[in-house]
């Protein structure tokens, strides 16, 4: 909140009106928050993402959503506010830590999890480069996973209907871990990835997946150094506390996001509490189970909302590192819709939908 003032107050100083645009240079607290600032200053100014981090570039600056945390809520204040561009220099991730890598891919893997089961599979076979910041294994996963994201929420832009919650999946745990543990102590894709096998767990419990599905979400995650198990000191109780103040309450009954198999997500209030308190329990019993380290990438995306209509221009400027890392490549790839989300196509990019 003292953050977000800080904005408001520079934009008064600065005198910046309707017609100024605010600029989001760095990770996703960055971009969400300026977002946010952008989306309440003068009741609305333009906006661009200049994503820094993977998890930023492959989610958080893609889709609109912005938002400050609550000590008692993750992005508990905040609103849906797209920005005109995400513009993403590959160059500016050369300087990320291996957490932050990591973290990333946390959420890249989720896409194959929730709605593409042979981009899950091409993350298996291709985690080590991932890890190993290979430029063209990078630009690939982020274009596939900037592909999903923008077609989900061209479904949902609101998270009205149903169908953007799927991008939760792991969030309703991880939060709880976040909130928690205070915010910044885990990375938010730490907090999903381990949240992530938590709702694995839930649905082989409901009997959606089996264990050997369980395994394989856990063996990619700790290839790329995630944690796989909640922080040992968070007792059952905080879960539920942190849990109850999710936005997928609804009525005061909390829809989880699980999994019917690799590749489909659905969102559910169908299950027991028995289930949920056990699998819970079950984590707080388990071996701690982390892994090792990582490193990064390329690439930028826009999308964007039209006056007229339901519109969604989304580009994707692709950077690309040679072999050496020391020229840079740039392609552009264009995906636009008009009307309806269903003919949300990429002009020039491989066109592999969600399902
Ligand atoms: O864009 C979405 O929708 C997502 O759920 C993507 C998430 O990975 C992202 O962390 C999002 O900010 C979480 O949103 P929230 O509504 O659960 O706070």
């Amino acid at each position: 909140m003292e953050s977000l003032n800080t904005i408001i107050d520079i934009c008064m100083q600065k005198r910046l009106d309707r017609k100024s645009t605010l600029f989001a240079l760095g990770g996703g607290v960055i971009g969400d928050l300026t977002g946010f600032a952008a989306s309440i200053f003068a009741r609305g100014v333009p906006y661009v993402q200049v994503p820094t981090t993977l998890l930023a570039v492959v989610d958080s600056a893609v889709g609109g959503k912005t938002g400050i945390n609550h000590p008692l809520g993750k992005n508990m204040v905040g609103s849906f506010y797209q920005p005109h561009a995400v513009i993403v220099d590959a160059s500016t991730l050369k300087t990320l830590d291996t957490r932050q890598i990591a973290a990333g891919i946390a959420e890249i893997i989720k896409y194959g999890l929730i709605c593409d089961e042979e981009f899950f599979a091409w993350c298996e076979a291709n985690i080590a480069g991932l890890v190993a910041r290979d430029p063209t294994t990078l630009q690939y996963a982020m274009e596939r996973s900037c592909q999903c994201k923008a077609t989900v929420v061209a479904m949902d832009e609101r998270e009205s209907s149903g169908v953007r919650a799927i991008l939760n999946l792991g969030h309703t745990f991880g939060h709880a871990i976040e909130a928690a543990m205070g915010y910044g102590t885990w990375l938010h894709g730490e907090a999903v990835a381990a949240g992530m096998v938590m709702a694995a767990e839930m649905s082989r419990r409901l009997g959606y997946i089996d264990d050997t599905t369980v395994r394989r979400i856990e063996a990619v995650l700790c290839a790329a150094a995630l944690p796989v198990r909640p922080p040992p000191s968070m007792q059952v109780e905080t879960f539920l506390t942190y849990m109850a103040t999710d936005k997928k309450v609804e009525r005061g009954v909390l829809r989880l996001v699980l999994l019917e198999r690799i590749g489909k997500a659905i969102v559910t209030a169908n299950y027991d509490r028995q289930t949920l308190l056990d699998t819970i329990q079950y984590f707080r019993q388990a071996l701690p189970r982390t892994a090792g380290k990582l490193r990064e990438a390329s690439c930028a995306l826009t999308p964007e909302r039209f006056r007229k209509g339901w519109f969604i221009k989304v580009m994707l400027i692709g950077a690309i590192l040679d072999k050496e890392n020391r020229e840079r490549g740039a392609r552009m790839l264009t995906y636009q819709s008009s009307g309806h989300p269903s003919r949300f196509q990429p002009t020039n990019a491989r066109q592999q939908p969600c399902a």
